[in-house]
């Protein structure tokens, strides 16, 4: 294992949970040593003017597609690891469904040290759960969990596992190991075809439906393999009004489930596919207005734990075609800050506090990471980062560090931006520029 790299830096004036006047936060070698007033940077120390701006720990994203190895005209290591640092990652998790699927431990291993080469933030594989994602046969979830990346959770998400009994295995198979396993919910039988929500939208475009209960017949059957198997579960990215009711009922229950939502299921709703541009098409599908506030209420009061991206990058042809054809997926890590604060700062329903908590605390808790997700304090490791929450910009994808620009976000206007980016007391990014 090779020891991660620190540096020393002096944040000026920022203000911790955006609470209070601002104070000087002081890292040496990667660690908070002392918050205060006019403190100076020793020598070789970095000096950031913070603006008074609001300091939160890095966000840490338990769902990136970063589509390296096998898709590197789309988003490569670097690229995704730019993006992410730029949107105030200081963690990702990049999916397994690459090509070579991420099934073993030689693809997972890759995957780490090439993050660790770029250094723009931790990139940890998440293990595919099946060989292939192939839904018949477990992978060697031992040997990922057991190599140099030490594989903390495992998913086939773009696929669901949904045989049952499989999925119980993995269930089983990852307690033992004390691994996660994340799953993407979509029973498969229900969903053939499906491009767009099940309802009026779908019905008066003449596009092929996905029900609600495609996604929450999942949701409800691993809760209950997860209570049986005494495993933890965690669901990938929420979409409906009944997968909140669900999560409810389950956490009631004392059952081992998490759950993330994506920043466009808490925005976007289907009235968008009207025009047919499949830049709105996504897994799972947009949904409705009254699911959008339900998943917001949901995070707020952490029936939801927290924020994912599912940064899904892909190539301008793959987008570019009919409705159907089209790939499903969308831009998400530097947009992810701004749609929260519209979402759920603006209105109310969180403070930054509450921010700090759905973007960083609660997922580097269900990955069980100990230096992300840390209070803001002396002695803590220095995963940073800096908002301006006046800030207001306008979204271009040809302008964003991904290799792709399919964003749904488009010349939309959002508010707040990250101005400042640390790893390890690292400056990553500032002023929208990566340091490396
Ligand atoms: N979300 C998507 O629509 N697409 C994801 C796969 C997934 O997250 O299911 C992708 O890999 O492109
Ligand atoms: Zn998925
Ligand atoms: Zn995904």
């Amino acid at each position: 294992m090779t020891v991660p790299p620190t540096g020393s830096v002096l944040l000026g004036a920022v203000r911790p949970y955006g609470e209070g006047e601002p104070v000087d936060v002081l890292v040496v070698d990667g660690v908070i040593t002392e918050i205060g007033t006019g403190l100076t940077a020793p020598r070789g120390a970095e000096r950031i003017d913070g603006n008074g701006g609001v300091l939160l720990p890095g966000f840490v994203d338990l769902h990136t597609h970063l589509r390296e190895p096998g898709r590197e005209d789309t988003e490569t290591i670097r690229s995704g690891s730019t993006a992410a640092a730029l949107g105030g990652y200081t963690a990702v998790f990049a999916m397994a469904n690459t090509r070579p699927v991420a099934d073993n431990s030689t693809v997972t291993d890759n995957v780490w040290r090439s993050g660790r080469e770029v250094g723009l933030v931790d990139v940890y594989p998440v293990g595919a759960v099946t060989v292939g994602l192939g839904g018949k046969q477990l992978a060697e979830m031992g040997m990922m969990a057991g190599g140099a990346a030490g594989v903390r959770m495992f998913s086939d998400d773009g696929k669901c596992v949904d045989d049952p009994l499989l999925m119980r295995r993995a269930l089983e198979y990852a307690t033992g190991l004390g691994v996660l396993i994340a799953q993407h919910a979509e029973e498969p039988r229900l969903t053939v075809g499906a491009v767009a929500n099940e309802g009026p939208w779908a019905s008066r475009l003449g596009l092929a439906g996905w029900p609600r209960a495609a996604e929450e017949s999942i949701v409800i059957r691993d809760a209950l393999l997860a209570r049986d198997a005494g495993a933890r579960v965690h669901i990938c990215h929420a979409s409906t009004e009944g997968t909140v009711e669900l999560l409810r009922w389950a956490k009631e229950q004392g059952i081992a489930i998490t759950a993330e939502v994506t920043p466009h299921h808490l925005l976007l709703d289907d009235s968008l596919l009207q025009t047919y541009d499949p830049i709105n098409k996504v897994n799972p599908p947009l949904r409705e207005v009254r699911d959008n506030e339900a998943l917001r209420r949901a995070l707020a009061d952490g029936i939801i734990d927290c924020v994912a991206t599912d940064h899904a990058p892909h190539a301008a042809q793959e987008k570019c075609c009919e409705f159907a054809q089209a790939k499903p997926g969308m831009l998400g890590l530097q947009t992810a800050l701004p749609i929260v604060v519209e979402t759920l700062v603006k209105p109310g329903l969180l403070d930054w506090r509450g921010v700090a908590r759905v973007m960083s605390e609660r997922p580097a808790e269900i990955v069980e990471l100990t230096d992300q997700g840390r209070p803001i304090e002396v002695g803590e490791p220095a995963n940073l980062t800096v908002v301006d929450p006046d800030a207001s910009w306008v979204v271009r994808g040809a302008e964003l560090a991904s290799l792709s620009d399919n964003t749904p976000f488009e010349a939309m206007t959002m508010p707040a931006t990250v101005t400042t980016t640390v790893l390890r007391g690292i400056v990553t990014a500032h002023d929208g520029q990566v340091t490396r």
